[in-house]
């Protein structure tokens, strides 16, 4: 029986960053995949291929082409999912082979099979042609989630699927209802949208993205309707199903019915109202760990599980879920595993959000209803793109980003910005936060022109001038 320092259950951001530190620290380290391919959701169905088509659709659409050059010149008229399929499947292939060779390059040992304990210390893999027992001192569970799918919706994969399947449409439908206005619906609805897809975007709460600022989304919703996507907030679907439509030659269509009896009916419907874990086939009461209704599992500071030896990090652990944060905990659980425990400046309050919505959206820090409700004063300083050189440039009409500054310290609580390059921007105003930066520093310091970073200056000058009455 083979044993290892350390075995890492699954191939996404966590487990790969786990391994690699693990490997790094001179430790015997066996990762296992159940997959056919390496990455988890991270480059096989959720990050990696969902940009890679929103990339995609901006080129192939020429919406990114504005600015002096006019606003929207049409690059490829006639778009077929395989111009699509051609960008993701490049950018997909490149990244496995940019894992694998990590691997190989740190000694890592790659088993493909499903895992499943047997007894605290013992693993089984189920391989594609025979099953193994292999034994560790640690463990790191990097199982990350699926889309859930509740029994009572039709699934079909062609017209009613989740965001695993939408990879897979062999057409560009003219029609999609999209419910659930989280981040994975909302991103879907703009690229869609994007590519001339008619959306109707259904979310139960009163707002997209629940935690933006609300300054932000209500710019974001406003930009939303101005492209013709319907919003319908505040409205839970009740049921979904296939309809036959006789106007004109019969067809068949989706409709959902929403609890305020309304009926929405399209081509396709895209099912995305949160990720569910699979932690219920890994042989846990094997183990003594316990997971909860929705298979995710508990952990500590540290991402050690209730057993001081098996560790957990990534989607499997619910909030944030992110494929950014998942690779740190993975990295900072077998850091701690081995006794290397350097958790300096690790601040999760400073972690910051992209969405990579049409346009970006991006946040760090606070929101202004925090620290509303936290009683915190603040003042808001903004800057439009539209008043920055490079804003007119590129004729990104809409971005804007807002400093929210402490009323008499003047630090920095909050950055919140939409448009072009938002995900980008964002850093700056992390790294000045974490280093306890104030408003000032952006006035005292002079930034490349013309670029977007400007932002920064005309924000902070915006706030401080209000908080000087002048
Ligand atoms: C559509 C979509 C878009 C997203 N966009 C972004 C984004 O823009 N930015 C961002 O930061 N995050 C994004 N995310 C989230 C990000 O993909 C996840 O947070 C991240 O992939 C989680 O990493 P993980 O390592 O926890 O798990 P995963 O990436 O899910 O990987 C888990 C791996 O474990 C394997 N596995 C499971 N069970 C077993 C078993 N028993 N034995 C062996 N192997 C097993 C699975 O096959 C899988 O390969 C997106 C997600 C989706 C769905
Ligand atoms: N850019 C990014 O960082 C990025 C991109 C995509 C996904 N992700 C991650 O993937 C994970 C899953 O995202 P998600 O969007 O599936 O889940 P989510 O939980 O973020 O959003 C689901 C949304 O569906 C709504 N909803 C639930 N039931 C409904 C119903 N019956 N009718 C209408 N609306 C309903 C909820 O109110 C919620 O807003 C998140 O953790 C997210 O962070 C991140």
């Amino acid at each position: 029986m083979k044993h290892y320092d350390c075995i890492i259950i699954g191939t996404g951001p966590a487990g790969q960053k786990g391994a690699i530190q693990a490997a790094k620290l001179g430790k015997r380290v066996a990762v296992i995949e159940k997959n056919s391919v390496l990455g988890g959701a991270q480059i096989n169905t959720g990050t990696i291929p969902s940009k890679a088509l929103r990339e995609a659709a901006l080129h192939l659409t020429g919406v990114n082409r504005r600015g002096l050059f006019g606003n929207t010149t049409c690059v490829k008229s006639d778009i077929t999912v395989a111009d699509l399929a051609s960008v993701s499947q490049q950018v997909i292939r490149q990244e496995w082979d940019v894992i694998r060779s990590q691997f190989d390059r740190n000694h890592v040992e790659l088993l493909w099979g499903r895992a499943e304990f047997q007894s605290p210390n013992e693993v089984i893999v189920h391989g594609p042609d025979s099953s193994e027992v292999i034994t560790a001192d640690q463990f790191l569970i990097a199982v990350g989630t699926r889309p859930a799918r509740p029994e009572n919706i039709p699934f079909n994969e062609g017209s009613i699927f989740t965001s695993d399947e939408i990879l897979k449409l062999d057409r560009l439908p003219r029609t999609m209802i999209v419910v659930g206005g989280g981040v994975i619906g909302t991103e879907y609805a703009c690229i869609m949208s994007t590519l001339g897809v008619r959306v109707t975007l259904v979310e139960g709460r009163d707002r997209l993205l629940g935690f933006l600022d609300r300054e932000i989304c209500d710019a974001f919703q406003y930009f939303l309707r101005q492209k013709s996507v319907t919003l319908r907030l505040g409205e839970k679907v009740e049921e979904i199903k296939e309809v036959e439509v006789q106007n004109g030659t019969p067809h068949t269509l989706v409709q959902a019915q929403l609890e305020s009896g309304k009926t929405l009916r399209a081509e396709t419907l895209l099912y995305a109202v949160g990720r569910q874990g699979v932690c219920g086939a890994l042989g846990l009461d094997k183990v003594g760990i316990e997971f909860d209704d929705r298979e995710r599992l508990h952990v500590n500071d540290d991402y050690q599980t209730n057993v001081e030896h098996v560790y957990a990090a990534g989607d499997v652990i619910g909030f944030p879920a992110l494929a950014s944060t998942s690779m740190e905990q993975g990295r900072r659980a077998i850091c701690h595993a081995f006794g290397q425990c350097d958790v300096g400046n690790y601040n999760t309050s400073l972690f910051p959000y992209g969405i990579y919505a049409v346009p970006e959206i991006s946040m760090v820090g606070k929101t202004e209803e925090q620290l509303t409700e936290e009683g915190i004063p603040f003042e808001a300083g903004i800057a439009h793109y539209r008043e920055i050189a490079r804003g007119q440039l590129i004729g990104d009409e809409l971005g804007m980003l807002k400093l929210l500054i402490h009323q008499d310290t003047h630090e920095i609580l909050g950055v919140h910005t939409i448009g072009t390059g938002a995900t980008e921007l964002i850093h700056i105003g992390q790294a000045v936060m974490a280093l306890g930066g104030k408003a000032q520093f952006f006035i005292n310091n002079v930034f490349n022109f013309p670029t977007l970073a400007e932002c920064y200056k005309v924000a902070a000058y915006n706030g401080l001038n209000k908080l000087n009455h002048v």
